[in-house]
Protein backbone atom coordinates (compact mmCIF):
# COMPACT_ATOMS: atom_id res chain seq x y z
CA UNK A 1 0.00 0.00 0.00
CA UNK A 2 1.72 3.32 -0.78
CA UNK A 3 1.41 6.04 1.63
CA UNK A 4 1.61 9.90 1.79
CA UNK A 5 4.50 11.57 4.23
CA UNK A 6 4.20 15.26 5.46
CA UNK A 7 7.57 16.30 7.09
CA UNK A 8 7.44 19.29 9.24
CA UNK A 9 10.42 21.03 10.57
CA UNK A 10 9.67 22.33 14.43
CA UNK A 11 11.85 22.29 17.65
CA UNK A 12 12.59 19.64 20.35
CA UNK A 13 9.60 21.79 22.46
CA UNK A 14 6.92 21.39 19.37
CA UNK A 15 7.56 18.24 18.39
CA UNK A 16 5.19 15.92 20.75
CA UNK A 17 1.96 18.66 20.22
CA UNK A 18 2.74 18.19 16.86
CA UNK A 19 2.48 14.49 16.93
CA UNK A 20 -0.44 14.58 18.67
CA UNK A 21 -2.21 16.95 16.53
CA UNK A 22 -1.16 14.89 13.31
CA UNK A 23 -2.18 11.30 14.74
CA UNK A 24 -5.85 13.33 15.53
CA UNK A 25 -5.95 14.23 12.01
CA UNK A 26 -5.50 10.75 10.72
CA UNK A 27 -1.49 9.80 10.67
CA UNK A 28 -1.05 6.09 10.88
CA UNK A 29 2.10 6.71 12.09
CA UNK A 30 4.73 9.92 13.53
CA UNK A 31 8.74 9.43 13.85
CA UNK A 32 10.93 11.86 15.04
CA UNK A 33 14.05 12.92 12.69
CA UNK A 34 17.14 15.17 13.29
CA UNK A 35 16.80 18.17 11.48
CA UNK A 36 20.80 19.28 11.81
CA UNK A 37 23.70 16.66 11.90
CA UNK A 38 23.13 16.57 15.78
CA UNK A 39 23.75 13.21 17.33
CA UNK A 40 22.28 12.07 20.69
CA UNK A 41 23.89 9.51 22.19
CA UNK A 42 23.09 7.17 25.53
CA UNK A 43 20.20 9.05 26.78
CA UNK A 44 19.79 8.01 30.52
CA UNK A 45 17.30 5.19 31.15
CA UNK A 46 13.56 6.85 30.68
CA UNK A 47 14.63 9.90 28.82
CA UNK A 48 13.68 10.47 25.11
CA UNK A 49 15.68 13.22 24.47
CA UNK A 50 14.71 15.57 20.80
CA UNK A 51 16.91 17.48 18.55
CA UNK A 52 16.73 20.81 18.64
CA UNK A 53 15.65 20.92 15.41
CA UNK A 54 13.48 18.09 15.04
CA UNK A 55 11.29 16.83 12.04
CA UNK A 56 8.67 15.31 12.42
CA UNK A 57 7.14 12.76 9.80
CA UNK A 58 3.47 11.75 10.08
CA UNK A 59 2.79 8.81 7.70
CA UNK A 60 -0.78 8.82 5.73
CA UNK A 61 -2.23 6.19 4.26
CA UNK A 62 -2.71 7.06 0.46
CA UNK A 63 -4.71 8.86 -1.10
CA UNK A 64 -5.07 11.45 1.63
CA UNK A 65 -6.21 15.46 1.37
CA UNK A 66 -3.30 17.47 3.70
CA UNK A 67 -4.69 20.43 2.42
CA UNK A 68 -6.99 21.19 5.31
CA UNK A 69 -4.41 19.30 8.08
CA UNK A 70 -1.43 22.32 6.32
CA UNK A 71 -3.93 25.07 6.92
CA UNK A 72 -4.73 23.78 10.47
CA UNK A 73 -1.22 23.63 11.07
CA UNK A 74 -1.13 27.42 9.92
CA UNK A 75 -3.50 28.15 12.99
CA UNK A 76 -1.13 27.31 15.71
CA UNK A 77 0.18 30.31 17.49
CA UNK A 78 3.64 28.44 17.32
CA UNK A 79 3.73 27.88 14.04
CA UNK A 80 1.82 30.26 11.99
CA UNK A 81 3.26 31.36 8.59
CA UNK A 82 6.28 29.72 9.13
CA UNK A 83 5.55 26.71 8.59
CA UNK A 84 8.10 24.54 7.08
CA UNK A 85 7.14 21.15 5.30
CA UNK A 86 7.30 18.89 2.14
CA UNK A 87 4.77 16.02 1.38
CA UNK A 88 6.32 13.49 -0.33
CA UNK A 89 4.54 10.03 -1.95
CA UNK A 90 6.04 6.87 -0.14
CA UNK A 91 6.68 3.86 -2.35
CA UNK A 92 5.72 0.64 -0.70
CA UNK A 93 8.62 -1.08 0.03
CA UNK A 94 9.58 -5.02 0.99
CA UNK A 95 12.06 -3.37 4.05
CA UNK A 96 13.14 -6.76 4.65
CA UNK A 97 14.45 -7.97 0.93
CA UNK A 98 16.18 -4.57 1.08
CA UNK A 99 17.56 -4.59 4.07
CA UNK A 100 18.56 -7.86 2.99
CA UNK A 101 20.14 -7.16 -0.62
CA UNK A 102 22.50 -4.37 1.57
CA UNK A 103 23.97 -6.72 3.62
CA UNK A 104 26.82 -8.45 1.97
CA UNK A 105 29.86 -10.69 3.30
CA UNK A 106 32.61 -8.44 4.96
CA UNK A 107 36.08 -9.77 6.01
CA UNK A 108 37.61 -8.95 9.33
CA UNK A 109 41.35 -8.83 9.88
CA UNK A 110 43.28 -11.42 7.98
CA UNK A 111 41.23 -14.62 8.26
CA UNK A 112 37.56 -14.03 9.55
CA UNK A 113 34.78 -13.68 6.91
CA UNK A 114 31.09 -12.61 8.23
CA UNK A 115 28.51 -13.92 5.83
CA UNK A 116 25.19 -13.70 5.55
CA UNK A 117 23.27 -16.83 5.82
CA UNK A 118 21.49 -15.85 2.24
CA UNK A 119 24.50 -14.74 0.12
CA UNK A 120 27.28 -17.32 -1.19
CA UNK A 121 30.92 -17.54 0.77
CA UNK A 122 33.42 -15.29 -0.96
CA UNK A 123 36.22 -17.62 0.05
CA UNK A 124 35.45 -21.20 1.51
CA UNK A 125 38.94 -21.51 2.59
CA UNK A 126 38.46 -18.19 5.29
CA UNK A 127 37.40 -18.87 8.60
CA UNK A 128 33.44 -17.83 7.40
CA UNK A 129 30.85 -16.98 10.44
CA UNK A 130 26.92 -17.42 8.70
CA UNK A 131 25.03 -15.25 9.85
CA UNK A 132 21.42 -13.70 10.30
CA UNK A 133 21.56 -11.72 12.96
CA UNK A 134 17.27 -11.99 13.39
CA UNK A 135 15.98 -9.24 15.53
CA UNK A 136 19.23 -9.24 17.61
CA UNK A 137 22.19 -6.84 17.38
CA UNK A 138 25.52 -7.53 15.72
CA UNK A 139 25.48 -7.99 12.14
CA UNK A 140 29.63 -6.62 11.25
CA UNK A 141 28.72 -3.50 9.88
CA UNK A 142 28.71 -1.51 13.40
CA UNK A 143 32.63 0.13 13.81
CA UNK A 144 31.94 -1.53 17.32
CA UNK A 145 31.36 -4.84 16.69
CA UNK A 146 33.58 -4.79 13.41
CA UNK A 147 36.68 -3.06 16.08
CA UNK A 148 35.58 -6.52 18.45
CA UNK A 149 36.07 -8.84 15.46
CA UNK A 150 39.63 -7.70 14.23
CA UNK A 151 40.78 -7.90 17.78
CA UNK A 152 39.20 -11.73 18.37
CA UNK A 153 40.84 -12.10 14.57
CA UNK A 154 44.51 -10.44 15.96
CA UNK A 155 44.54 -13.29 18.91
CA UNK A 156 45.84 -16.95 18.72
CA UNK A 157 42.22 -18.76 20.58
CA UNK A 158 43.13 -22.22 20.07
CA UNK A 159 41.68 -24.09 23.10
CA UNK A 160 40.60 -20.69 24.90
CA UNK A 161 37.47 -20.24 26.54
CA UNK A 162 36.09 -16.87 25.62
CA UNK A 163 33.41 -15.06 27.20
CA UNK A 164 30.97 -12.56 25.05
CA UNK A 165 29.21 -10.57 27.20
CA UNK A 166 26.25 -8.66 25.66
CA UNK A 167 26.08 -11.41 22.91
CA UNK A 168 23.37 -10.07 20.69
CA UNK A 169 23.09 -12.05 17.72
CA UNK A 170 25.95 -14.22 18.84
CA UNK A 171 28.64 -13.17 16.29
CA UNK A 172 31.48 -12.70 18.23
CA UNK A 173 31.25 -15.90 19.89
CA UNK A 174 30.37 -18.14 17.10
CA UNK A 175 33.64 -15.96 15.33
CA UNK A 176 35.47 -16.66 18.30
CA UNK A 177 34.64 -20.47 18.36
CA UNK A 178 34.59 -20.91 14.72
CA UNK A 179 38.57 -19.12 15.37
CA UNK A 180 39.89 -22.01 17.34
CA UNK A 181 38.36 -21.10 20.75
CA UNK A 182 37.69 -24.51 23.00
CA UNK A 183 34.56 -22.69 24.23
CA UNK A 184 32.33 -19.94 24.55
CA UNK A 185 30.25 -18.15 27.07
CA UNK A 186 26.97 -15.65 25.41
CA UNK A 187 26.14 -13.53 28.35
CA UNK A 188 22.42 -11.03 27.17
CA UNK A 189 19.74 -9.72 28.91
CA UNK A 190 17.89 -9.94 25.96
CA UNK A 191 16.20 -13.10 25.34
CA UNK A 192 15.96 -12.62 21.89
CA UNK A 193 19.82 -12.70 21.81
CA UNK A 194 20.07 -16.01 23.45
CA UNK A 195 17.62 -17.22 20.75
CA UNK A 196 19.62 -15.57 17.72
CA UNK A 197 22.77 -16.66 19.28
CA UNK A 198 21.83 -20.52 19.66
CA UNK A 199 20.52 -20.11 16.13
CA UNK A 200 23.99 -18.74 14.01
CA UNK A 201 25.50 -21.43 16.64
CA UNK A 202 23.84 -23.73 14.40
CA UNK A 203 23.99 -22.58 11.77
CA UNK A 204 27.73 -22.54 12.18
CA UNK A 205 27.84 -26.07 14.02
CA UNK A 206 29.31 -24.69 17.10
CA UNK A 207 26.35 -25.00 19.42
CA UNK A 208 27.72 -27.80 21.54
CA UNK A 209 30.46 -25.33 22.21
CA UNK A 210 28.73 -22.46 23.45
CA UNK A 211 26.64 -21.76 26.59
CA UNK A 212 23.90 -19.24 26.76
CA UNK A 213 22.39 -17.23 29.51
CA UNK A 214 20.56 -14.35 30.85
CA UNK A 215 22.98 -12.98 33.72
CA UNK A 216 20.55 -14.18 36.22
CA UNK A 217 21.37 -17.76 34.71
CA UNK A 218 25.04 -17.08 34.76
CA UNK A 219 27.01 -19.96 36.69
CA UNK A 220 28.93 -19.34 40.03
CA UNK A 221 32.38 -18.48 39.65
CA UNK A 222 32.94 -18.42 35.58
CA UNK A 223 35.80 -17.21 34.29
CA UNK A 224 37.58 -17.37 30.90
CA UNK A 225 40.96 -16.18 29.52
CA UNK A 226 39.42 -14.14 26.80
CA UNK A 227 36.24 -11.60 27.69
CA UNK A 228 34.89 -9.26 24.53
CA UNK A 229 32.25 -7.20 26.04
CA UNK A 230 30.50 -4.38 23.28
CA UNK A 231 27.57 -2.88 25.35
CA UNK A 232 28.23 0.90 25.82
CA UNK A 233 30.36 2.88 28.00
CA UNK A 234 27.41 3.83 30.67
CA UNK A 235 26.82 -0.42 31.78
CA UNK A 236 30.35 -1.20 30.99
CA UNK A 237 31.58 1.23 34.10
CA UNK A 238 28.27 0.29 36.01
CA UNK A 239 29.24 -3.27 35.16
CA UNK A 240 33.16 -3.41 35.48
CA UNK A 241 33.25 -5.11 38.98
CA UNK A 242 31.15 -8.03 37.70
CA UNK A 243 33.00 -8.09 34.37
CA UNK A 244 36.48 -8.20 35.96
CA UNK A 245 36.03 -11.54 38.10
CA UNK A 246 35.07 -13.59 34.68
CA UNK A 247 38.95 -12.74 33.32
CA UNK A 248 41.48 -15.20 34.56
CA UNK A 249 44.35 -13.30 35.79
CA UNK A 250 46.51 -12.91 31.89
CA UNK A 251 43.66 -13.48 30.37
CA UNK A 252 42.47 -11.14 27.68
CA UNK A 253 39.91 -8.08 27.55
CA UNK A 254 38.06 -5.88 25.20
CA UNK A 255 35.84 -3.52 25.37
CA UNK A 256 33.71 -1.76 23.14
CA UNK A 257 30.71 0.41 22.46
CA UNK A 258 32.49 3.07 23.74
CA UNK A 259 32.25 7.01 21.67
CA UNK A 260 35.90 8.10 20.93
CA UNK A 261 35.92 10.49 23.85
CA UNK A 262 34.58 7.67 26.47
CA UNK A 263 37.51 6.06 26.04
CA UNK A 264 39.82 7.35 28.86
CA UNK A 265 37.55 7.16 31.92
CA UNK A 266 36.01 3.90 30.88
CA UNK A 267 39.61 3.00 30.54
CA UNK A 268 40.70 4.63 33.82
CA UNK A 269 38.17 2.27 35.79
CA UNK A 270 39.28 -1.00 34.36
CA UNK A 271 43.03 0.02 35.08
CA UNK A 272 42.78 -1.02 38.51
CA UNK A 273 41.96 -4.59 37.25
CA UNK A 274 43.83 -5.01 33.75
CA UNK A 275 47.19 -3.34 32.20
CA UNK A 276 45.32 -1.35 29.41
CA UNK A 277 46.71 -0.51 26.03
CA UNK A 278 45.97 2.79 24.11
CA UNK A 279 42.41 2.76 22.57
CA UNK A 280 41.86 1.74 19.11
CA UNK A 281 39.64 3.69 17.31
CA UNK A 282 36.87 3.60 13.97
CA UNK A 283 34.61 6.60 12.76
CA UNK A 284 33.37 8.02 16.26
CA UNK A 285 33.89 4.70 18.00
CA UNK A 286 37.11 3.09 20.23
CA UNK A 287 37.88 0.17 21.81
CA UNK A 288 39.86 -0.55 24.62
CA UNK A 289 42.17 -3.74 25.18
CA UNK A 290 43.88 -4.82 28.56
CA UNK A 291 45.36 -8.34 30.01
CA UNK A 292 44.08 -9.04 33.47
CA UNK A 293 46.91 -8.54 36.31
CA UNK A 294 47.53 -11.05 39.08
CA UNK A 295 46.06 -9.04 42.13
C1 LIG B 1 25.77 -3.37 20.99
S1 LIG B 1 25.02 -4.92 21.24
C2 LIG B 1 26.41 -5.99 20.88
C3 LIG B 1 26.04 -7.25 20.21
C4 LIG B 1 27.22 -8.07 19.68
N1 LIG B 1 28.02 -8.59 20.77
C5 LIG B 1 28.09 -7.22 18.77
O1 LIG B 1 29.24 -6.96 19.10
O2 LIG B 1 27.59 -6.81 17.71
C6 LIG B 1 24.93 -4.97 23.02
C7 LIG B 1 24.22 -6.18 23.56
O3 LIG B 1 24.40 -6.14 24.99
C8 LIG B 1 23.22 -6.51 25.62
N2 LIG B 1 23.25 -5.92 26.98
C9 LIG B 1 23.01 -4.64 27.34
N3 LIG B 1 23.16 -4.49 28.68
C10 LIG B 1 23.52 -5.72 29.17
C11 LIG B 1 23.82 -6.22 30.47
N4 LIG B 1 23.76 -5.44 31.54
N5 LIG B 1 24.15 -7.51 30.62
C12 LIG B 1 24.19 -8.33 29.52
N6 LIG B 1 23.91 -7.91 28.25
C13 LIG B 1 23.58 -6.63 28.08
C14 LIG B 1 22.13 -5.98 24.71
O4 LIG B 1 20.90 -6.69 24.89
C15 LIG B 1 22.73 -6.21 23.32
O5 LIG B 1 22.35 -7.46 22.77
Amino acid sequence: MPWIQLRLHTSSEHADTLSDLLLEEGSVSITFEDGKDQPIFEPKLGETPLWDDTVVVALFDAPFDLEPVVAMLKTLPFVGDNLKYKIEQVEDKDWVREWMDNFHPIQFGKRLWICPSWREVPDPDAVNVILDPGLAFGTGTHPTTALCLEWLDSLELDNKDVIDFGCGSGILAVAALKLGAAKATGIDIDYQAIDASKANAERNGVAERLALYLPEAQPEGLKAEVLVANILAGPLKELAPLIQVLVQPGGKLALSGLLREQAEEVRQCYAQWFDMDEPAYKDDWSRLTGVRKSL
